[in-house]
């Protein structure tokens, strides 16, 4: 368990490292803006002890030197603030950039993992939507925060030593006792900050699940009791949110506590030093705000390094998985053979193996029905097909070649998959038939629209193609939604097939004419359809019956 979490922090380190090499450009740009501020705060704090010198009329002409000084003043602050105000926005997009690039990875690598990805839904969605949020505050106010914390104060010491070693070196003993107070309150601040991190992502995935089941929860009497449990959770994010934001207090008090005692010493030792600079001195003592707030800075960023921590473990898996190696293809293949010889594949070591053995041969353009009980591996054949596992024993060839050479999207780019309930996404028959080739012409659309004959149901809806359908749009049927799944299939044209069960749920009617459809589809491609359907076994072609992930009859067998 310990060698586990110490297992995760590094993965997570070794992320955020890796990360922070890939966003250099966009955390520098606020660092070097934040050191361009620090030195017009410093001339600007230099200008001004001298003008407050000369208004206290112990600097030698004073009068006729403080205009200019004034001036000067006045432009380096207006100069100081332009670069803070710069520095914000530099931090800002340093962050979107971030949020940007991690999301797409996360959700590119989540797709290429596809129903293979052993998350939960709602875990899923925390990893795109929360955990990605939380590492935006490390590249767009820690990473910055922390590099000008050291910075910062290094430049302001530089200028107090100028003016006076002593002060300088008071500075300097403040700086080290710094990481001190930090370190008492902030180790119990990790902790708290994980410990809330993962009471969040428990409360949002168990939310999401909930909200999927609604209807069974509802059916069953259970909300109530899902809702006290919802409550429960809630309430112990709360009582962690606010051990966080006490830690967090704590270390606020450390850091005032130790800026009143630099300001105290100094002020004592220029108020003791009989024929001192004045300008030297009221100088440092301005100096102590500025020596500081680098470092408030850095205590109030701190919060965002302990929740991107959290947040990095969890990504740190997805991420650090080495990129699915493979082959691609020169070119699509007109015509695909496929061949298992002696496929095997286990989900789960524990269990008897999903396919033991499973050999079988479809030729270019010809109809496979894999028939079977369920559990006897149909669906795993196809998802072999479609890159999500890879076989542990026996080869798949595609027209002769190693399948498993192919990166695993090379898979899925030769062929179209129907389901048994295909999603229809909440946007227009038209955009969800799309969807399978964004660049096909509206031409196109409407060509595969009507060769699935969505567009016979289509003319009777309010808007034809354009009607918005999916959730809380036009509420289709399920043959109706089959067909804009064959509609896709249609578009995509290509030379190989999958389909899952492509006729369950349908009534003997609508099962009739979606399989006069899957015919004009299969037709002059190669097609394996899994399937327990009667009429689909009698229509669509060669039988292949596997039992326990083997073959176990085939009515015209042509076997490997
Ligand atoms: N993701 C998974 N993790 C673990 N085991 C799995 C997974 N998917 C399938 N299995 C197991 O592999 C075996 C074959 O499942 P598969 O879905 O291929 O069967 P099937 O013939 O398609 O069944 P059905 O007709 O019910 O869809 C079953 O024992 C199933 O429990």
């Amino acid at each position: 368990m310990a060698s586990s979490s110490a297992g995760q922090q590094d993965a997570a380190r070794i992320l955020l490292r890796r990360e922070s090499r890939a966003l250099r450009a966009h955390v520098m740009l606020p660092v070097g803006l934040g050191v361009a501020a620090t030195l017009a705060a410093l001339g600007t704090t230099w200008l001004v002890a001298r003008l407050l010198a000369a208004l206290l009329g112990q600097l030698a002409g004073s009068a006729a030197a403080g205009w200019p000084e004034l001036a000067a003043a006045a432009a380096l602050a207006a100069l100081g603030v332009a670069l803070g105000l710069a520095q914000e926005r530099a931090q800002l997009a340093a962050g979107e950039a971030a949020r940007t690039r991690l999301r797409d990875l996360t959700f590119a690598r989540l797709l290429a993992a596809g129903p293979a990805d052993p998350r939960g839904v709602g875990e899923r969605a925390s990893l795109v939507v929360d955990r990605v949020e939380a590492l935006d505050g490390y590249f767009g106010r820690w990473l910055p925060t922390a590099t000008l914390a050291l910075l910062a104060p290094l430049l302001v010491i530089a200028a107090a030593t100028w003016a006076d070693p002593q002060s300088g070196l008071l500075l300097a003993i403040a700086g080290l006792l710094y990481p001190f107070a930090m370190a008492a309150t902030g180790i119990g601040a990790a902790t708290a900050s994980r410990r809330q991190f993962e009471s969040l992502e428990r409360l949002s995935g168990r939310f999401l699940d909930r909200m999927r089941g609604l209807p069974t929860l509802v059916l069953f009497n259970r909300q109530e009791a899902e809702a006290e449990a919802l409550g429960e959770a809630a309430d112990e994010l709360r009582v962690r949110t606010m051990k966080v934001l006490r830690v967090a207090f704590l270390s606020g008090t450390a850091l005032e506590l130790l800026s009143a005692l630099a300001l105290a010493c100094i002020a004592w030792r220029h108020g003791g030093l009989p024929g001192g600079d004045p300008t030297a001195g009221l100088f440092c003592l301005l100096l102590v705000p500025a020596f500081f707030a680098p470092l408030r800075a850095f205590a109030a960023a701190y919060h965002e390094r302990m929740a991107a921590a959290g947040a990095a473990a969890a990504l740190a898996p997805l991420l650090l998985e080495p990129e699915p190696e493979g082959l691609l293809l020169q070119e699509m293949p007109p015509k695909v053979v496929v061949t298992f010889t002696e496929v095997r594949l286990s989900y789960d070591a524990a269990r008897a193996p999903a396919l033991d053995g499973l050999s079988f041969r479809v030729n270019a353009g010809e109809t496979l029905v894999l028939a079977g009980p369920s559990g006897a591996g149909k669906s795993s054949v196809l998802r072999l097909l479609m890159g999500f596992n890879r076989p542990e024993a026996g080869r798949i060839a595609i027209n002769g070649q190693d399948a498993t050479a192919l990166r695993p999207a090379e898979l899925r780019r030769i062929s179209s998959y129907i389901g048994q309930k295909p999603h229809l996404f909440r946007a227009s028959l038209r955009e969800n038939i799309r969807f399978a080739r964004p660049e096909a012409t509206a031409a196109q659309v409407e060509a595969a629209a009507r060769a699935a004959r969505v567009a016979d149901f289509a003319a009777g809806l309010p808007q034809g193609l354009d009607t918005l359908v999916g959730e809380g749009g036009w509420g289709l049927s399920g043959g109706q939604a089959q067909r804009v799944a064959l509609a896709r299939a249609f578009l995509r044209d290509t030379p190989l097939v999958l389909l899952d069960e492509p006729t369950a749920h349908l009534d003997p009617g609508t099962e009739a004419e979606v399989i006069d459809s899957l015919l004009k589809l299969c037709l002059g491609r190669t097609a394996i359809i899994a399937s327990h359907s009667a009429a689909a076994r009698a229509r669509l072609g060669r039988v292949l019956e596997i039992s326990g992930g083997r073959v176990a009859g085939s009515n015209r067998a042509i076997q490997a």
